[in-house]
Parts: C-alpha cells; sequence; structure tokens
C-alpha cells in the first residue's frame, strides 16, 4: 500500500493546496494532509479550524486523510509508515529551500520526496499573500475553496 504525506501549515488551504491534494490522492493508495504544529508561531487559524477546514475541503476524496506533527517530519513519516513526502512547487522561489529539504529528510530516514508542479493557475497563490489582501479588503475568493473563504472573511 502506497501513502504519502502532503505536509504544510495550511494556514488556510487555499485552492493551491487543495489541487495537489487532488493530484496526489490519484498517485497513491493513501494520502495524509499532515498541518505542522508550531506553538511558537502565531496563526490566524488554530489547529482546531485549520482541521475542520482541511476535512472539509477532502472530504470528497475517499483516500485522503488528515493529521497534525511537531518536529520532524520525517519521524511523523516514519510513524504513519509513509513512504514518501509529496510537495508541490510554485516556481523557481520555491526550489532551492525544497531541494535541501528532500535531501537533507531522505539522508535522514531514506524518506523521498516527489515534487508536483503547482498548476500555473495556483502558482502565485500563497496562504500568507492571501491573508494579506484579505486583510486590507481585496477580493481573495478565486484562490481558496468556497468553505475556506467563508471561514476567512468571517475570522477577519
Ligand atoms: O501557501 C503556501 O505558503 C505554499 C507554499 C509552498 C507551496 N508549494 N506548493 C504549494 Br500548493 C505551496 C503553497
Amino acid at each position: 500500500m502506497s501513502r504519502a504525506v502532503f505536509p504544510g501549515t495550511f494556514d488556510p488551504p487555499t485552492n493551491g493546496h487543495l489541487d495537489i491534494i487532488a493530484r496526489a490522492a490519484v498517485a497513491f493508495d493513501e494520502v495524509i494532509v499532515a498541518a505542522g504544529v508550531n506553538q511558537s508561531k502565531k496563526r490566524l487559524f488554530s489547529v482546531e479550524e485549520r482541521l475542520e477546514m482541511l476535512t472539509a475541503i477532502t472530504e470528497p476524496f475517499g483516500n485522503v486523510r488528515i493529521g497534525t506533527f511537531e518536529g520532524l517530519l520525517v519521524d511523523y513519516c516514519r510513524a504513519e509508515q509513509a513512504q514518501v513526502i509529496v510537495k508541490g512547487l510554485r516556481a523557481g522561489g520555491d526550489y532551492d529551500y525544497e531541494l535541501q529539504m528532500a535531501q537533507m529528510n531522505r539522508k535522514m530516514s531514506g524518506v523521498d520526496t516527489l515534487f508536483l508542479p503547482t498548476a500555473p493557475e495556483n502558482a502565485y497563490i500563497s496562504s500568507s499573500l492571501v491573508k494579506e489582501i484579505a486583510r486590507l479588503g481585496g477580493p481573495v475568493e478565486d484562490f481558496l475553496p468556497p468553505i475556506v473563504h467563508q471561514r476567512l472573511l468571517g475570522t477577519l
């Protein structure tokens, strides 16, 4: 059984994230969408809220489940018996850092990383930019699943 972990902060989950999840769900028997928990970082949405949104937007996929991890991602992957980490690559800016992390993770644990090029229409989307635009009253409905958009407007 092939199992992949798609890690992220998902604060909030975007259409870019959802596209990667959908494509990974086709490629693997099971996908775990794992929200990173870092107590020292202030997030707009709580862990519980992020898990609720992730659960709602991944409900249509029968082979996707939601989890959280603290500490090393590769420790989580081993604990969940996941063979690979899936990451989206948006543009050149992601590449250097993601390559370094992938090589370090493989060195530490043997867990490999598979990169999926984000869909061009999502390549410029990030959770932080969406929050910034929304805080300034700009339109972000095109970048978010509807339920996430509703939650974001309700939170800001
Ligand atoms: O939303 C972000 O911050 C973010 C970052 C990095 C990313 N790589 N692939 C995707 Br989809 C993606 C999203």
